[in-house]
């Protein structure tokens, strides 16, 4: 095929990368051409490929493109960023996120949930479908316009009373309260049939690689590996161990306190009964460290439910 062939070029294994679907943003028709099969050029992929190799997220998502397309990514959260202003940054108050931005999230966590349902559902989902009117204009159709459709929502696993918002350049959208929270008080409960699992890594690629290029990219982002405790020496709850996790709600927007070397003020486990002793374990539910004022920035430590070396993610294959 002269099309392949010119634009050939040869992966490390030596089969050759037909590229001649290049470029179109989703990159699933490269292939690799093998002795007498055809594999995906994808199906190898780390988490690390996808999200910069296969999507090319750097350039839709927020907090990458800093014009330094060479840099490492990790990086760039902190580019630019004087150690001030990250330490105010969870403290001021944020700017909205606009309402054609919200319905495009909340479009793309439908989507996510739908497709869960049907293709994965390890753990079976509440499908929760309200609809507020027939008649409301929400969603995108596909080329970045409105279409008509009913205006749908799923359960949240957060459980007061917040708003996204603009969390600065390089953090993206995050979580902030709208009403005071009172120390200890439960802030997210993940353990309400809204949020999907996956047992193998190769799952979750297949899962990313089919999805809309902006959709796979928040998803990639959103995604996180966690090694759940068992609740007792007789559990066998299917998301004890380790798994990919995915929430279809604003909950996958909170933003980590640990990056930026600010305090947590929500933490996932049980805050102990007498100051000083120990949480509980870690596994669906997330509570106040602290009393938090309206306004604040909701952080977690991604570091207490996953590795900071991201270990998890090669262990379960990608
Ligand atoms: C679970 S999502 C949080 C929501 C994300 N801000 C968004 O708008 O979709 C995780 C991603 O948020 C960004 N993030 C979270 N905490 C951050 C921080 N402290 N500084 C910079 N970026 C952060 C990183 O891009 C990370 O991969």
């Amino acid at each position: 095929d002269e099309e392949c062939d010119a634009s050939a070029a040869y992966s490390s294994s030596g089969g050759k990368i037909c590229a001649s679907e290049r470029g179109d943003g989703y990159g699933s028709h490269d292939v690799i051409r093998g002795e007498d099969r055809m594999i995906p050029i994808w199906w190898n992929y780390d988490i690390d490929q996808l999200f910069e190799d296969h999507f090319d997220c750097g350039q839709i998502i927020y907090g990458y493109d800093d014009g330094h397309p060479d840099d490492d990514h990790d990086d760039d959260y902190v580019d630019g960023l004087d150690d001030q202003a990250v330490k105010e940054q969870h403290i001021k108050i944020s700017d909205p996120v606009s309402e054609t931005e919200l319905e495009k999230l909340r479009y793309q966590w439908e989507i996510l949930r739908e497709k869960y349902v049907r293709e994965v559902n390890i753990v079976p989902i509440f499908h929760e479908v309200k609809l507020d009117s027939a008649t409301e204009t929400t969603g995108v159709d596909g080329k970045g316009g409105f279409v008509d459709r009913p205006r749908t929502h799923g359960v949240s696993a957060i459980v007061v009373p917040t708003r996204i918002g603009d969390a600065g350049p390089t953090k993206g959208r995050g979580v902030f309260a709208t009403a005071p929270i009172t120390k200890g008080a439960l802030v997210i409960n993940l353990d309400n049939g809204s949020t999907g699992l996956f047992k193998v890594g190769h799952s979750w690629r297949e899962f990313a690689v089919s999805l809309p290029r902006e959709v796979a990219c928040n998803f990639i982002e959103w995604s996180w590996v966690q090694t759940v405790p068992p609740s007792s020496v007789i559990d066998e709850d299917i998301r004890n161990g380790l798994s990919i996790f995915i929430a279809f709600d604003e909950s996958n927007l909170m933003n980590s306190a640990d990056w930026d070397d600010v305090e947590a003020n929500v933490r996932c486990g049980f805050p102990p009964k007498h100051e000083g002793d120990d949480w509980g374990p870690c596994r669906f539910h997330y509570h106040a460290t602290r009393d938090i004022a309206a306004g604040e920035e909701l952080l977690l430590n991604y570091g207490d439910f996953e590795e900071i070396s991201q270990q998890g993610w090669v262990d379960i294959g990608l």
